[in-house]
Formats: structure tokens, sequence, C-alpha cells
């Protein structure tokens, strides 16, 4: 018995005491704070789930990804990037900043530990976080070893994009071909020469599709909504600098008519490209949804070139994307009526229009179908 309670000691979590706040995440943010912190002489711990400082951009980004903010945007507290490190920094530029910064400011985040729970105690007046290290060894094999940490601050920097999320989609499991998370795309080489359907058309699905482009595969990107695309720069600006300082003087509401009328001046009608743009403007959709606007660096270009093509008839909520009277007519020969939210004279419209097109085609192919027929028959008749 005796041995059985040693045993379960082992196993029971260890219990820490924190002087100063509990940091999760070793990613931008859990560093910045680490730095600042450093600065006003607070000790701290940070904890990160992975074996590496922002594990984000270390292990789950393509290789061509560039910060899509000039770099004085992207900069963390207290150290500028470089001189040499361009306006739009490489992963591995940014990579090396980060590893740089964890460096200066002495940061050492405790690594390979995941934080599963956390409360606050009321009556100690703490939180109470528990842990698991993994890739801890006990009597000579792999072990997880649980802690509860005691901590009078818990500082929570897990990142807005920290969890990959693959929607579920029936019938996927009967899919023969490879299925990836975007996280888990590196570069279009794997792709060569292969027809890749690419789902969704944020800056991570658009960036894909115009890499996949760059290794000559061949992208199709779902976009199953509308989409703000706005040019990288403006008026030789960065968009986003511009977006910053108009808000500080101007509305939203007027910020986005001036960065919607501006990029209509470089980009065009992006309409053509089989997109449409939210009712919503684009600071608008980020500051109320927190919704990313795409910043494009190439990928409209390939989709009117039909490098990237699109399958862009309905949207989520089944209707035709195009608004009323051009929703009845997809591609390849596919239709919609009646779903012009406008009953049945709506529903007549359409009707009359796909009929009369269906009919043109109809009227063309049975033609040539009399006349291939005809010349058979001459054929035949002169053997
Ligand atoms: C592809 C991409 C490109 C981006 N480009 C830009 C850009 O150019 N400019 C810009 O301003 N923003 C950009 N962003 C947005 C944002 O700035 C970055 O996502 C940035 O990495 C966020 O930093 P973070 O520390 O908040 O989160 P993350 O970088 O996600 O870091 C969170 C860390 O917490 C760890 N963690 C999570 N859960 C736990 C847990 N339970 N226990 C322990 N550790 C945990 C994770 O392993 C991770 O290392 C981009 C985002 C993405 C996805
Ligand atoms: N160069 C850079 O700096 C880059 C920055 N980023 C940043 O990373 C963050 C995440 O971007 P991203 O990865 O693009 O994610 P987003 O959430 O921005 O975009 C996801 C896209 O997938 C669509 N989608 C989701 N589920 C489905 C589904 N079941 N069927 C069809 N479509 C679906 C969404 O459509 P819907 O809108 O209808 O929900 C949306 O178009 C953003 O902040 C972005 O700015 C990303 C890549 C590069
Ligand atoms: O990197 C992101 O997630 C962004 O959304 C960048 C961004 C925030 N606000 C903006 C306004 C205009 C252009 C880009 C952005």
């Amino acid at each position: 018995m005796a041995h059985l309670s040693d045993h379960d000691d082992l196993f029971k979590p260890k219990c820490k005491w924190v002087n100063g706040p509990l940091i999760v995440g070793a990613g931008p943010s859990g560093l910045a704070v680490g730095a600042c912190l450093k600065e006003h002489g607070v000790p701290f711990v940070i904890l990160e789930r992975s074996d590496c400082i922002a594990s984000l951009w270390q292990k789950r980004t393509y290789d061509r990804l560039k910060l899509h903010l000039p770099k004085q945007f992207c900069q963390l507290p207290k150290l500028p990037f470089p001189d040499d490190v361009p306006e739009y920094p490489s992963k591995k530029q940014f990579i090396d900043y980060l590893e740089s910064y964890a460096k200066i400011f002495d940061l050492n985040p405790q690594f390979n530990e995941t934080v599963q729970s956390a409360r606050y105690d009321e009556t100690a007046g703490m939180w109470r976080v528990r842990t698991v290290v993994s890739g801890s060894r006990i009597a000579g094999r792999n072990a997880e070893v649980e802690v509860e940490y005691i901590c009078q601050w818990l500082v929570v920097a897990t990142g807005e994009n920290a969890e990959c999320v693959m929607p579920e989609v029936e019938g996927l499991e009967g899919f023969g071909g490879q299925i990836i998370h975007a996280c888990d795309y590196r570069s279009g080489e794997a792709y060569r020469g292969k027809q890749v359907l690419v789902v969704g058309c944020g800056n991570s699905g658009m960036e894909v599709c115009l890499d996949l482009c760059h290794h000559k595969a061949f992208p199709t990107m779902v976009i199953r909504d509308s989409v703000h695309v706005l040019p990288r720069e403006l008026l030789g600006k960065s968009t986003f600098e511009l977006a910053v300082s108009m808000m500080k003087w101007l509305p939203i509401w007027l910020s986005d008519r001036i960065l919607l009328a501006l990029s209509w001046m470089i980009l065009g009608d992006i309409k053509k490209y089989g997109l449409k743009r939210p009712l919503e403007g684009p600071l608008e959709l980020k500051n109320t949804q927190g919704k990313a606007p795409v910043l494009d660096i190439g990928a409209l270009g390939k989709i009117s070139s039909g490098e990237i093509k699109g399958t862009d008839f309905f949207s989520k909520d089944g209707f035709p994307k195009d608004p009323f009277p051009n929703g009845w007519k997809g591609k390849s020969g596919l239709y919609a009526v009646g779903f012009t939210r406008r009953g049945l004279s709506g529903a007549s419209l359409d009707a009359v229009r796909i009929a009369e097109d269906i009919g043109r085609v109809w009227k063309e192919e049975t033609k040539q179908a009399k006349h291939i027929i005809a010349c058979h028959r001459r054929c035949s008749s002169q053997i």
C-alpha cells in the first residue's frame, strides 16, 4: 500500500506559487507583456504549450507569408525592427525579430506547458491555474505532469487564431484527395499541376491561391459570401496607415466611403471578379465583427486572368449572390428561379430569362445537330 500512495503523490498536481503575473502564451502578445513588465521591475512567468516562441508563425504559416502591414505597425513595444528589414518583413524576418526580442528582454518562457483550466479562488483572492507539462520523463517513461500555479494576476495571451477550425462538410470523408487546413499549408510546390479547391476567401485563402498559381497548380476558390478586398497600398501609403489616419479625423462611415472610392479607382468594381462587397464598410466590419479586409497582393490579378477560378453562384444562405435582377444565371448551365425575394413576379421574370437563355442555346445546338445529321446522310448516300 505504501508503494501505491507514493505513486499517487507522483501524479498529484505540483503546486507552485508565482511571484507576479502568470502569462499564458509566448506569441507576440505574451512576449510584449513580458518585456513591458520587465521595465516595471515586475517578475512573471510565461507558459507556452508549444516548444518555441511565436508558434503560430513558426509552425502554422506558409512559406511565402509576409506581414501585410508595414513594419512600424507590427513592432512590439520598446524595440523597433532593424533598419535593414524591408517595409513588409517576411515570416523569417518577423520570427528573427521576435527571437531577438525574447532574448534582449530575457523573457525565457516555459515551453511544452499547456494551460488546461483557470479559476479564481474567491476566498484566497488568487488564481489557480492548472497545466500539463508534456515530454516529462518519470521512471524512464514519457509522462504528462500536472502543475497547479497560484498567482495574483493572470494574463491570457493565447491568440485570436490559436486553434485551427476545420468546418464539417458533409461527404468530406468520402473525398479521395488530400484535405488540409491552411495552417498546414507550406507551399504550392506539393500541388504542381494539380486541381486544388480552396475554401474561404480571407487573407489566407487569397494568398494560398496566389501561391498555388506561382507553383503552376490550378486553384478554384469557394467564396460563400461577401468580402472586402482593398489594395495593400493607396496613394503611395499603406492602406492600413491611411485608414488609421482617416479614422482620427473622420467618422468611420466617411473613412469607409473614401477607402472604397480609392480602392475602386485602383481595382475597379470587384463584381467583375465574381466578388461582392458586404453592405457594411471595411472599417465598420473590422470594428464590429473583427473581420479583416483582404489586402490584395496579386490574387485579384490571377482571378482576372482566370488562373484562380471561383465558385461564386450561391451564397451561404442558399440565395444567388448577384442581387435581383441578375441572380438567375450561374456558370456551366446552372440556373436559379424564385430566389429573388420578390414573390411570383420575381419568379416569373427569372423564368422568362432562363427559358430565353436555354432556348437560345437549344436552338443553336439543334441547328448544329440537324446540320451534322444532314452531312452524315449526304456522306453515307455518296458511299
Ligand atoms: C497568417 C497570419 C498573418 C498575420 N499577419 C499580420 C500582420 O501582418 N500584421 C498584424 O498586425 N497582424 C497580423 N496577424 C494577426 C496577429 O497579429 C497575429 O496573429 C499575432 O501572431 C497574434 O499574436 P498573439 O500573441 O496574440 O497570438 P499567437 O501568435 O497566436 O500566440 C499565442 C500563443 O499562445 C499559445 N497558447 C495558446 N493556448 C495556450 C494554452 N492553453 N496554454 C499555453 N499556451 C497556449 C500558442 O501556442 C501561441 O504560441 C496575422 C495573423 C495570421 C494568422
Ligand atoms: N499576409 C498576412 O499578413 C496574412 C494575414 N492573415 C490574417 O490572419 C487572420 C485570419 O485570416 P484567415 O485565415 O483568412 O481567416 P478569416 O476568418 O479571415 O477567413 C476565413 C474565410 O473562410 C470562409 N469560410 C469559413 N468557413 C467556411 C465554410 N464552411 N465554407 C465556406 N467558406 C468558409 C469565411 O467566409 P465567411 O466570411 O462567409 O465567414 C472567410 O472567407 C486575419 O486577421 C488575417 O488578416 C492571414 C493570412 C495572411
Ligand atoms: O491583420 C489584420 O487582421 C487586419 O485586419 C489589418 C487591419 C486592421 N484594420 C485595417 C484597416 C485597413 C486595412 C487593414 C486593416
